[in-house]
């Protein structure tokens, strides 16, 4: 394992900032963590970086511990890159001295280093501009210069905190591309924190969703939308309705005196539970349930909207491809519908589930 992390606990005052998170990321994962602000990311971070010690629990960085009972060892020492928000570039040096930096330090010569600068530029498609000082860059390009000093510091894991926080939408999409690419490349196995669910979504291998210094799923992008483990989870990452319903046991639910098909991790057993309903589990144009749709807004080639239908808690989400109105009622079916695991007694009140979605992305 390239991380194991093992019970990590971190307290300041008498709130735990990070509250037993227990995890084991693979060679070579791009593994984000995803969670609303001051759910104990950057600290987790941190702890891993060697930047904050552990109060609790162990770290594990390619199978040696680094962290843990009487147990720091030193952020230098454990082959680790970090990227920041600030790309903490030298303004003095040119792009190739500050890539090179690492190297020479290392003990090479500065020819050597100044030749292996040059092919970590490469990976991050900057060899015209090795010549440049960091303030003759774009935000973007001074992003890249960041990650290839990680690669030329010999970092097998690359940890980034934000690293597209302070950019504009556009470039931040550009530069989402771009780590892809820099992943594929050089392979390292990156610890990606963001509160971005969308930018999670796009780079992640697996996603870490964090509230409340704890880890509450970790699942690749897709189970996360389609088998959320929680309401919180569900309501965090893109858009759905959570409502009662009353599993038959025969693959079906009676939802809002319809039947419905479920699934579940398993078989849900029969009885009351929540369910999850997605977009795309939403037929339009034709069924049983009136929606009266509101907050419709155009995503570039669809439309987006809730329905509030009578006798359902929650306005269903839909999308479309042809245009919809505020204000207008339109028949509705639900097609499909995922069994949130559990008890429905045990699951989370709405508002709880409310107050982590800040920014519900499809
Ligand atoms: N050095 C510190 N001293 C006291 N409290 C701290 C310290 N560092 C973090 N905290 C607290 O721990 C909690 C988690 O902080 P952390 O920075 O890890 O959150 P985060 O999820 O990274 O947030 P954001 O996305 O806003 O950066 C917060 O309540 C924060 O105020």
């Amino acid at each position: 394992m390239a991380v194991s992390l093992s019970g990590i606990r971190k307290t300041f005052g008498d709130r735990a900032a990070v509250d037993g998170v227990t995890a084991e990321i693979a060679d070579g994962e791009f593994f984000v963590v995803l969670g609303p602000s001051g759910c104990g990311k950057s600290t987790l971070l941190r702890m891993i970086a060697g930047l904050e010690t552990l109060d609790a629990g162990e770290i594990a960085l390619g199978g040696r511990r680094v962290a843990g009972p009487g147990l720091h060892v030193p952020p230098e020492a454990r082959n680790v890159g970090v990227v920041f928000q600030s790309y903490a570039l030298w303004p003095h040096m040119d792009v190739r001295d500050n890539v090179a930096f690492p190297i020479e330090n290392a003990g090479q010569s500065r020819k050597a280093a100044r030749a292996g600068a040059e092919r970590h530029l490469a990976t991050v498609a900057l060899q015209d501009f090795a010549t440049r000082r960091p303030a003759e860059l774009s935000g973007g390009q001074r992003q890249r210069v960041a990650l290839a000093r990680c690669l030329a510091g010999g970092a097998r894991t690359i940890l980034m905190d934000e690293p597209l926080a302070n950019l504009d939408p556009h470039l931040r999409a550009v530069m989402e591309e771009e780590i892809h690419a820099f992943h594929r490349e050089a392979g390292a196995t990156t610890l990606y924190i963001t509160h971005d669910q969308r930018e999670a979504m796009a780079l992640a291998s697996r996603v870490a969703v964090m509230a409340r210094g704890r880890f509450q799923q970790v699942a690749t992008p897709q189970d996360l939308h389609d088998r959320p483990a929680s309401e919180e989870v569900a309501r965090f990452i893109g858009r759905a309705a959570v409502l009662d319903a009353e599993i038959d046991g025969t693959g079906g639910a009676s939802l809002g005196g319809q039947r419905v098909s479920v699934t579940a991790e398993g078989t849900a057993p029969p009885g009351q539970a929540r369910v999850v309903v997605r977009p795309g589990d939403v037929r339009l144009g034709a069924g049983p349930f009136p929606g009266r749709l509101e907050r419709v807004f155009y995503r570039g080639g669809s439309w987006e909207g809730l329905a509030a239908v009578e006798g359902l808690a929650d306005p269903l989400p839909v999308a479309s491809a042809s245009p919809l109105r505020d204000g207008e009622t339109l028949a509705l079916s639900v097609e499909a519908a995922w069994v949130l695991p559990g008890p429905a007694s045990e699951t989370p009140g709405h508002d709880a589930g409310r107050q982590a979605s800040a920014e519900p992305v499809e």
